[in-house]
């Protein structure tokens, strides 16, 4: 028989709840009229960059959720917001807690 999977939809988050992920999620910030969670990286080299990066995207994956990011040599910028959602849900939040577990 033919499995259909449907992707739950994430709400967006509440103002009660998006404050408690400021107070929670330190180092990173909320932008674009709270639709965004956007935090970055420095190492040491490009190679530590990129071993952070292969990191963040095993996580993305196995949660199936991505940042938007972009990599200069040793720098890292992560951009992460739910597009389906329209903005920052509980998905963003979780993703950015396990990042910042990385480092
Ligand atoms: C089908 C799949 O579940 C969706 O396209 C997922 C994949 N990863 C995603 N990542 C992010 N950041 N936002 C999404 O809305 C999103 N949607």
């Amino acid at each position: 028989m033919l499995q259909v999977e449907e992707a739950e939809m994430a709400d967006k988050l509440k103002p009660d709840e998006l404050a408690a992920a400021r107070s929670k999620l330190r180092g990173w910030t909320i932008e674009n009229g709270e639709t965004q969670l956007k935090r970055s990286f420095k190492f040491k080299d490009f190679s530590e960059a990129f071993g952070f990066m292969s990191r963040v995207a095993l996580l993305a994956d196995k949660a199936d959720h991505h940042p938007d990011w972009s990599n200069s040599y040793n720098k890292v910028e992560i951009v992460l917001s739910t597009h389906d959602a329209g903005g920052l849900t509980q998905k963003d939040v979780d993703l950015a807690g396990k990042i910042s577990a990385l480092v």
